[in-house]
């Protein structure tokens, strides 16, 4: 049964404050909004929109953007920052004339469900005059759009696109005057969110354009922060910036006003299970509560899942309490169409409980949810640079984050949070903002993108949360190597230029350019598009022995990459069969993800003038241009002397599977999810690290060391000549 945690008196309703008292500026004066709802021309969802707080704050925006480069708006989740600025900028006229409102939003979900509400609450088709754009999907009509949501990574991309095509067919170096191409080019008003580097970018960029105007809002933000660093120019910026040049003193206002209450709750003491802690939570918001949908934080898809099955146990074992519960996950990697189920209205009668990682955090609104269930945990990414490992960490969130998931309730109706930490763990223990993710990133994508944007001096760039000295390094030694970089750290042509095209990790750009010349660029694709999403298999839970026989059918001695192609040979014979990959735990969503992707890089690769051929079957030419790619990513399997003794009788007993890497020297194991674990080659390649008990090679592939070489012979230089085991 549920335990009694929620503390006695705090059932009363409790406005969510910002309990550091962060928020610094205050709206000057400026009238509230004389606009009527007949203006709008939306007049059945128009009163809707003026109910909402930031509303009164219409005319006042609007002044502020025209008189102001960068206005920062600090307001309460829920108060029509995201859905309803975009829209006012656009019936003042900012998008006439063929520019764009780009509104960015850290995640796809996001992007994708608030561009539906703007484009609903318009009464347009979604993909004309409102659209979106996140990786490999692309929902506008250029000719018609005029408010644009799309992902941060996304936007960087469109910034350096067309001047990166400009310049790769005129000029050979890619200067200062490269800016002046991008800021001709970039007809935005921009609408950000959420500040970042996105941010720092524009700010960058804006000095040169001054039409180009900039939004920076969000309930969470450090506006004083924020300001200070668009006010004032604290280092040198790079070779083009020789001059000091003082930022205009951003507008800052404070949106007042919340839609709804939501009532607090903390429990008395500290929880130790918070997966269990969860389900009994659920359990008694549905046995006591009134209707309205609940919406829970957990970290990862694995507690989801232990939530779900613990969930589905109690609500057995206790009838009572149960019936009518629609239990539905919510994870970045979970198939759209199952994804969707969230948004669906929930029947009469019935509750609908939505148990999310994080990526129901910001900016969504589930109508029907009156009830929040904070775990206080989230997963996320460290990155290490000595061991250039990506590792996924269970971590306590902050406040910001506690802030923007108990917004999350009391957007259509007033609601509560139930937060599974102690009220005294939340003032005095929980830091007010996470770890930037700047600071916690692998950072060659980043650095290749701002080499592209003509900003060569990222060491003296100025950051609003500075990266690790150490990943910066690590960053800049990858692209050196790739041949991106050349030796004044510029971009070179045309394989820089050409790799930051490309919407993927360098290494796989790489890969994709060497196999132009080897004529595999067909397969190389489809290896891309594969390594690009998560997993292609159906999760192993239950089924592994089935998986692992599946994958067996398909299996390469070479390895997984050459896998990869046998699975996607067979599929496409299939005819593309859902039945086809239900029957081999394939996952069809990603199979179809997968041709999705496949098709936006062979329109890529073309535009860059690749030619897409077909290697005909000719492995060789493949394995060669992974390795041209990942040459960095070697290793070498580790062989006990005795094997020089006896070669021929000792062999199976010479190693216990470790490998080390040529770079750095770590003990590293090839990951059980790869068709050559236990097989345990002599050389190979691999995709990724992960650690968890040890540290494992995902995605790899066997090589011969001397194509190390032969691909990278500046980066094997150093190295000892490849062990005899080799030969
Ligand atoms: N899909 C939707 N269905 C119903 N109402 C919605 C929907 N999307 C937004 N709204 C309404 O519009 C309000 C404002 O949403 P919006 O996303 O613009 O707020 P916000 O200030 O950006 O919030 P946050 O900081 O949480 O992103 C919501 O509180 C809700 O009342």
């Amino acid at each position: 049964m549920p335990q009694q945690f929620w503390k006695p008196g705090t059932d009363k309703p409790r406005i969510l404050e910002d309990e550091e008292g962060g928020v610094v500026f205050f709206a000057p004066s400026l009238s509230s909004a004389s606009s009527s709802s007949s203006r709008f021309g939306y007049a059945s969802i128009g009163s809707q929109r003026q109910r909402l707080p930031v509303y009164k704050y219409r005319t006042a925006i609007l002044y502020l953007v025209e008189t102001h480069a960068t206005t920062i708006i600090v307001g309460e989740t829920g108060s029509g920052k995201t859905t309803q600025i975009p829209q006012y900028l656009k019936e003042a006229g900012w998008a006439d004339g063929g520019r764009v409102i780009a509104c960015t939003q850290p995640r796809r979900l996001a992007v994708q469900s608030v561009a539906s509400r703007v484009a609903e609450e318009m009464d347009v088709k979604l993909g004309e005059e409102v659209g979106y754009t996140i990786r490999f999907e692309d929902v506008t009509n250029p000719a018609a759009t005029m408010i644009k949501f799309l992902t941060d990574g996304v936007l960087l991309r469109e910034i350096m696109d067309d001047p990166l095509l400009t310049k790769y067919r005129y000029v050979d170096s890619f200067g200062s005057k490269n800016l002046e191409l991008i800021w001709k080019k970039l007809e935005m008003v921009l609408f950000c969110v959420f500040p970042g580097m996105v941010a720092d970018l524009l700010e960058h960029i804006q000095r040169r354009r001054p039409e180009l105007r900039l939004i920076i809002s969000s309930a969470t933000i450090e506006a004083k922060s924020m300001s200070d660093f668009f006010q004032t120019s604290k280092k040198h910026r790079g070779p083009e910036d020789h001059e000091f040049v003082p930022r205009k003193v951003p507008a800052v206002l404070s949106v007042e006003g919340r839609g709804f209450n939501v009532q607090i709750h903390y429990v008395v003491e500290p929880v130790s299970d918070y997966v269990q802690a969860t389900v009994s939570t659920v359990l008694s918001i549905h046995d006591q509560e009134p209707a309205g949908d609940i919406l829970v934080f957990l970290t990862g898809q694995d507690d989801i899942d232990a939530a779900i099955q613990l969930l589905a146990e109690e609500a057995h074992a206790s009838r009572k309490i149960s019936s009518g519960l629609i239990v539905l996950p919510l994870y970045s990697s979970l198939p759209r169409a199952e994804q969707d189920l969230v948004f669906s209205p929930t029947p009469r009668g019935k509750r609908k409980v939505v148990i999310s990682t994080n990526i129901a955090e910001t900016s969504l609104t589930l109508e029907g949810v009156v009830y929040v269930v904070d775990s206080g945990f989230s997963k996320q990414q460290f990155y290490n640079p000595i061991s250039d490992i990506e590792n996924l960490v269970v971590a306590p969130i902050s406040k910001a984050s506690a802030r923007q998931r108990a917004g999350r309730a009391g957007r259509v109706r007033p609601g509560k949070c139930y937060r599974l930490y102690t009220e005294e763990y939340f003032v005095n223990e929980m830091s007010s903002v996470g770890i930037p993710e700047m600071q916690r990133s692998k950072l060659v994508s980043c650095v290749i993108q701002l080499k592209a944007l003509g900003i060569d001096n990222i060491l003296g760039f100025d950051w609003p949360a500075s990266p690790p000295p150490e990943a910066m390094i690590r960053a800049l030694e990858v692209l050196y190597s790739l041949g991106v970089l050349d030796d004044d750290a510029k971009l070179t042509s045309p394989v820089g230029f050409q790799a930051a095209e490309i919407p993927l990790d360098p290494m796989i750009s790489k890969m994709i350019l060497s196999s132009n010349q080897l004529g595999c660029s067909e397969e190389i694709i489809t290896i891309a598009a594969i390594l690009s999403i998560q997993s292609i298999w159906v999760s192993g839970k239950g089924v592994q022995k089935e998986l692992d026989e599946a994958k067996l059918r398909f299996a390469a001695a070479e390895g997984d990459h050459v896998t990869f192609l046998n699975v996607y040979k067979g599929f496409l014979q299939s005819g593309k069969s859902s039945q086809w990959c239900h029957k081999n735990y394939m996952n069809y969503q990603a199979m179809k993800k997968v041709i999705e992707i496949r098709e936006q890089l062979r329109r890529t690769a073309l535009r860059l003038g690749i030619v897409l051929r077909s290697c005909e079957g000719d492995i060789l030419a493949v394995r060669k241009a992974v390795t041209a790619g990942f040459f960095a990513n070697a290793s070498r399997l580790e062989v006990s002397d005795l094997i020089f003794l006896f070669p021929a009788r000792l062999e199976a007993f010479s190693h216990n599977g470790m490998y080390k890497t040529v770079r750095g020297s770590q003990e590293v194991y090839i990951h059980p999810s790869s068709v050559l674990f236990r097989v345990n080659p002599k050389w190979v390649i691999y995709h990724s690290l992960v650690s968890t008990d040890r540290q494992y090679m995902r995605n790899a592939m066997t090589i011969d060391p001397s194509w190390l070489t032969e691909a990278a012979p500046h980066f094997f230089q150093n190295l000892r000549r490849p062990d005899p085991i080799a030969h």
